[in-house]
């Protein structure tokens, strides 16, 4: 299919259009198949239509409530991370702190088996085969999906080599599944990690790995390409993809980054914080300004900040057409959709003037349910983000154990704005580097 330029969409109606009422005319395949086949293969992100149904009826019973609530073996990854911080009160990047968490976690999630980078002291770089190997994977999906639409052309040993030591450590953690389910199909359903759950649903091996590859690509671009802004159409769509495990990470990161600049606010939350007699998910659940915090930070600087569909045939945008741009406009097959969330969520219309400016008070007035395809951190439809409990309730945790342990947080970047670094997620190009200074009781 011949890939047309871009239509660039902020308003509501258009936004429900591509993500709902008109999804059938909408998808993603055309765009993401070639470049994520080799590591992925077919799942959520490369399906569409009622292949893809399929392909989440087979992750859904694992994000169910019970599954994802395991905090006890989450809470051992945020005891590492708090241990690794600073108490004398010196400089520390937040940043790549939180992505270790996350890989961490993630991978303990989906496979079974986490990779511990947060053992590894202060090195960054994992004596595990498998996130260096998803590196060099990771590349190679980059330069596939910025070759659009000469990447036939694209020829990387490496790549394939990379491609492969991952699907071997996929295959490898699907076999410990499999030979788990000897246990009682009772015993394996109560387990949260992924893979234990879809060996339930399916004994097709390859159905099983592509699963797992496809709930763990979202998140998991993490150093692909830094331009500050994505300027031309592959950027634009490969920004598509990040929506795992990195995600989580950024989110996290840009949370200290506005607490960081917003003493009152960290102070106010601790306070909040400090009543509760003990820190678990369902407690948190009742303490509004966190999750106050939490959304002011997925609205003003959303991890994933814009979301793209390709029109796999002829249709029409409710808005944009006639001379004043309130009639429909005509969509031709190939055209792709980009909403970037960044700009909706920075709308004055819908947030007010003061919509550029982080102020977790103004969820006390604003209702969830009426801001439907005016806040949408985790899309919408039929992909909305399957990851979105699991990943409130760990940002949440996670926030909590930290504020807690520390009594003040200190801006040590002497850049006070966020500088976004379009890294298929939208992350803080300068980090989140900050002083905790440690409290006296906790
Ligand atoms: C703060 C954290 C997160 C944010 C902001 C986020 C955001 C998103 C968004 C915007 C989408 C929609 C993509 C689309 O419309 O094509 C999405 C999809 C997805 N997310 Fe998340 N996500 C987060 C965490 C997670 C986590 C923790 C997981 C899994 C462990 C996850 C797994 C997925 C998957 C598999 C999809 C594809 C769903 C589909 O296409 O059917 N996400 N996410």
């Amino acid at each position: 299919m011949a890939i047309r330029p871009v239509i660039r969409t902020t308003e509501p109606q258009n936004v429900q259009s591509v993500f709902s009422l008109d999804a059938d005319s909408f998808g993603n395949r055309p765009l993401r198949y070639f470049a994520f086949s080799p590591l992925v293969g077919d799942g959520v992100m490369t399906l569409d239509g009622a292949r893809h149904e399929r392909a989440r009826a087979l992750i859904r019973p694992t994000f169910s409530k019970t599954h994802i609530e395991n905090e006890e073996a989450y809470d051992l990854h945020v005891q590492k991370l708090i241990k690794l911080l600073p108490t004398d009160g010196s400089t520390v990047d937040l940043q790549p702190l939180f992505e270790r968490l996350d890989l961490d976690s993630s991978t303990e999630f989906i496979f079974g088996e986490s990779v511990q980078s947060l053992d590894e002291g202060d090195s960054l770089v994992s004596s595990h085969r498998f996130p260096a190997a998803f590196d060099v994977a990771q590349q190679g999906m980059g330069a596939r999906f910025r070759m659009l639409p000469f990447n036939v052309l694209h020829r990387d040993e490496k790549f394939w080599e990379a491609c492969s030591t991952i699907r071997q450590f996929v295959a490898e953690s699907v076999e410990k599944a499999v030979a788990r389910r000897q246990d009682s199909k009772e015993k394996a359903a109560k387990s949260y990690v992924l893979v234990d759950n879809v060996v339930q649903e399916t004994s097709d091996k390859s159905e099983i790995q592509d699963t797992l590859m496809n709930v763990f690509l979202p998140g998991a671009s993490l150093f692909l390409f830094q331009a500050k802004w994505a300027k031309t159409v592959s950027q634009i769509l490969f920004a598509n993809l990040s929506i795992g495990h990195d995600t989580i990470a950024i989110l996290l990161s840009n949370i200290f980054f506005h607490l960081a600049r917003n003493p009152h606010a960290w102070k106010k939350l601790r306070k909040h914080l400090l009543e509760l007699s003990e820190i678990t998910t369902s407690s948190l659940k009742r303490l509004e300004y966190l999750y106050h915090v939490i959304n002011e930070t997925l609205r003003v600087t959303p991890p994933v900040s814009n979301m793209t569909r390709i029109a796999i045939k002829d249709t029409t945008l409710p808005l944009g057409g006639g001379p004043d741009g309130y009639s429909p406009v005509f969509v031709p097959r190939g055209t792709v959709v980009a909403s970037s969330f960044y700009a909706l969520h920075h709308r004055k219309d819908i947030y007010g003037d003061d919509a550029d400016t982080w102020r977790p008070e103004r969820w006390e007035e604003l209702k969830l349910s009426t801001l439907a395809w005016k806040f949408m951190p985790f899309g919408g439809g039929a992909h909305v983000c399957p990851g979105q409990n699991l990943a409130m309730n760990r940002v949440a945790f996670t926030v909590a154990r930290i504020v807690v342990a520390f009594d003040s947080i200190e801006n040590r970047d002497p850049v006070a704005e966020f500088v976004p670094l379009y890294k298929l997620v939208t992350a803080s190009q300068n980090g989140v580097k900050v002083a905790l200074h440690k409290a006296a009781v906790s």
